[in-house]
């Protein structure tokens, strides 16, 4: 497969991007495949409203530069100087989807959750912290590796003395509880969303359900009496270990994201260096072809960037592709 190998027409155009098809929205944006004038196939985010939220976005994601993190292709300059939305961000396409609704299993959880912290830990050491880690926000590429994206929520890491209150921001499932009283601005906060969000995929589902969102904040709330979630069987002990430790309710408690690096639940995952290796040797015509996220199955030749429609085996190129 190369260039030339295009993507469904698309059905109308935004701003001189044709628009082949919604990949996921949220409460600030939509995001589509869509294709440029040169017949790229990016990413396209569309801000409807939220022009705070989205020159904040742009700002941080013009200077991440990491491959655990989504690549920002273009920022529209001319956008910076609108005063009302749409406003557009153009970005890398990933095109096998987030986390959101699957289940992984034994060492590929690890993998995955093991690339977020690594994320965490760039973000982390530019001064930032997330401020919204869930599985919609962890996006496969085609190799099997996770990247971060959406940094809608994204701060400054707040110095010892910012007490200062803050809108409480992010999604209530994984947020922890001094997010939701508005000091959500340690990189600790992270570390509980990382945590909630581990259990999330190897459960199906988050560690608090509250029935609304005041259920969920009471669950957060530092003075309920819920205990941590227990993840247990006997051989995910450090499975479990490691999820109570990250939801631990005092943020002091949580680890950082080098301990969670370090915690043998991801630092005795399989090696991931022999993940990178399959990616690249990976031929196209493998029988081990398949759809999930695992090491082997999602591997293409090379990795997807603008204007390529990534090489990979027929059966899962053309789930994703009409080839015309
Ligand atoms: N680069 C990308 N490639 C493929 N899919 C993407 C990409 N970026 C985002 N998506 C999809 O679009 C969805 C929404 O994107 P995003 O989270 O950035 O929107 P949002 O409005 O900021 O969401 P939220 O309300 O969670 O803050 C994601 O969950 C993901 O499924």
């Amino acid at each position: 497969m190369n260039a030339a190998a295009t993507v469904q027409q698309p059905s109308y155009t935004v701003r001189g991007f044709g628009i082949i098809k919604r990949l996921g929205s949220g409460a600030t944006a939509t995001v589509y495949e869509a294709c440029t004038e040169k017949n790229e196939v990016v990413a396209l985010k569309v801000v409807m409203r939220d022009r705070n939220t989205y020159m904040r976005e742009l700002r941080v994601l013009k200077e991440m530069r990491h491959d655990r993190i989504v690549k920002l292709f273009r920022s529209e300059e001319n956008e910076s100087y609108r005063k009302t939305g749409p406003f557009l961000i153009v970005m890398e396409l990933e095109p096998w989807g987030s986390l959101s609704g699957l289940v992984l299993w034994g060492s590929e959880a690890a993998q995955c959750m093991r690339d977020v912290a690594i994320a965490l830990q760039y973000i982390h050491r530019k001064g930032y912290i997330h401020g919204d880690i869930k599985p919609a926000n962890l996006l496969r590429d085609g190799c099997g590796r996770i990247k971060v994206c959406d940094f809608g929520c994204c701060k400054k890491i707040a110095t010892d003395d910012d007490t200062v209150f803050r809108r409480p921001q992010g999604t209530p499932a994984f947020m922890s509880p001094e997010a939701y009283r508005g000091h959500g601005g340690t990189t600790a906060c992270d570390v509980w969303s990382l945590a909630a969000t581990i259990f999330c995929v190897v459960r199906g589902h988050p560690p608090f359900m509250g029935q609304n969102l005041v259920e969920k904040i009471m669950y957060g709330a530092p003075d309920s009496h819920r205990s941590a979630p227990v993840v247990c069987c006997e051989e995910e002990s450090n499975l479990a270990h490691l999820v109570n430790w990250g939801l631990s309710k005092p943020a002091r408690d949580r680890p950082s994201v080098d301990d969670v690096l370090h915690h043998p639940w991801m630092a005795n995952a399989e090696d991931l260096r022999a993940r990178d290796a399959a990616c690249h040797l990976f031929s196209p015509s493998s029988s081990e072809a398949g759809s999930n996220v695992s090491a082997h199955s999602n591997s293409i030749e090379s990795s997807t960037h603008i204007g390529v429609v990534p090489s990979m085996s027929p059966s899962i190129f053309l789930a994703k592709y009409t080839v015309v």
